[in-house]
């Protein structure tokens, strides 16, 4: 017998009518992904798709839960880092998925962290025009956003997530044991995108991550419910605008910059992860509300206290290493995917929880502020 979901599991719903999927989140789920699967998608098989270091901790529990499901599956494993978001491992995976014979109404299972499941959810929607697709998100980062939600994609030399597509998952199982044995600095990062939603509309949980984030970080159910809070506030978003045609660009707060530091920095996971490089965001994202006259400097001092306090780095001279000029900064958020007949898009804020899409940023103000914030 299958391990039953544990007791406790929060089922959050993503709800798109014919296309709605569940997001479980509990201790030890990994064990009963099999079970999941099969009461949902009966006699499928599948290509888990995960990269070594994942692979070590995670694999063996999730193959042998499929196994006794009943459920065959073939691995791809790949290297970790940012730098695997590239066409040569898309082209792996595809190879991989192809070679193992599956068909279109079989599963692509990404188990692994934000990379993995961007890379993985846009196999599945390129191959045989469109598989199914289960996250199995083992970081705080991919359990809190990026599982969830259907954006899929690789980066470019060019910028990130430039080439992918919209694809839902069928199921996203988030398991808080795989937090347990995250490296601090990765967990941190994974931290950022949820204050994130606390920025965006959520005062009072930004208010609760301030003064319990340390039983967050420790692990029990103030974790579980910053989990589950984050997965409802994308849920909501996504299911009103499941294309970013309007509101979803909010969860791209601290993204425009963050984006654009992370190319900068060539991916290189060494000086720059993507929570990072969305921490050092959306405090540049509120201080450039501040010189805008959006928001109060308050405010933004509020934020900057909070992230700073938690060790996540919030300003660009936080970054190891050197970054190119103000003017190739800005040519990479010219590449951003929110820009509108050439203007730029920014997420903005007037105040703590209240976030706003700001159409029309001129060029001239982004680039003098950011001549403003760049170390010396
Ligand atoms: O789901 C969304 O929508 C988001 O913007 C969430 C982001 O945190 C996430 O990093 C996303 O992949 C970024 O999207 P992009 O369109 O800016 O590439």
């Amino acid at each position: 017998m299958d391990a039953t979901a544990a007791e406790g599991t929060v089922r959050v719903e993503v709800d798109l009518a014919g296309r709605s999927y569940d997001i479980l989140i509990g201790d030890g789920l990994i064990a009963s992904c099999g079970s999941e699967i099969a009461r949902r998608m009966p006699s499928v098989r599948c290509a888990i798709v995960t990269d070594s270091n994942v692979a070590a901790a995670h694999l063996a529990t999730l193959v042998e839960s499929l196994e006794r499901a009943g459920i065959e599956s073939a691995t791809i494993t790949l290297d970790p880092g940012e730098k695997t978001k590239s066409f040569a491992a898309l082209e792996a995976v595809v190879d991989g998925v192809l070679g193992a014979r599956l068909e279109r109404g079989d599963l692509v299972i990404a188990l692994g962290g934000g990379v993995i499941g961007d890379l993985a959810g846009f196999a599945a929607g390129i191959v045989r025009r469109g598989m199914g697709f289960v996250q199995v998100p083992t970081s705080l980062l991919a359990q809190v956003d990026s599982s969830v939600g259907g954006k899929t994609g690789i980066n470019t030399a060019r910028g990130k997530n430039l080439v992918g597509l919209f694809h839902q998952p069928r199921l996203v199982v988030a398991d808080t044991a795989a937090l347990d044995t995250l490296p601090p600095r990765e967990f941190r990062a994974g931290y950022a995108e949820v204050v994130k939603y606390g920025l965006i509309d959520r005062p009072d949980f930004f208010a609760w991550l301030e003064k319990d984030w340390r039983a967050v970080f420790t692990g029990g159910p103030a974790r579980q419910r910053a989990i589950a809070e984050s997965c409802r506030a994308k849920a909501e978003i996504v299911a009103r605008d499941e294309l970013e045609t309007g509101e979803r660009a909010l969860l791209n707060l601290g993204h425009t910059f963050g984006h654009a530091l992370e190319a900068a920095t060539g991916y290189d996971g060494a000086r720059l992860v993507h929570g990072e490089g969305v921490a050092v965001g959306m405090a540049l994202a509120h201080r450039f509300s501040v010189r805008l006259n959006q928001c109060s400097a308050d405010d933004a001092a509020r934020v900057e206290a909070h992230l700073g306090e938690v060790g996540l780095p919030v300003r660009m001279a936080d970054i190891p290493g050197s970054l190119p000029g103000a003017e190739q900064l800005l040519s990479y958020i010219a590449q951003d995917k929110k820009v509108l007949r050439g203007a730029l898009t920014f997420i903005l804020t007037r105040g703590i929880g209240r976030s706003y899409i700001a159409r029309d940023v001129p060029a001239s103000e982004v680039l003098s502020f950011i001549q403003e914030n760049l170390p010396e």
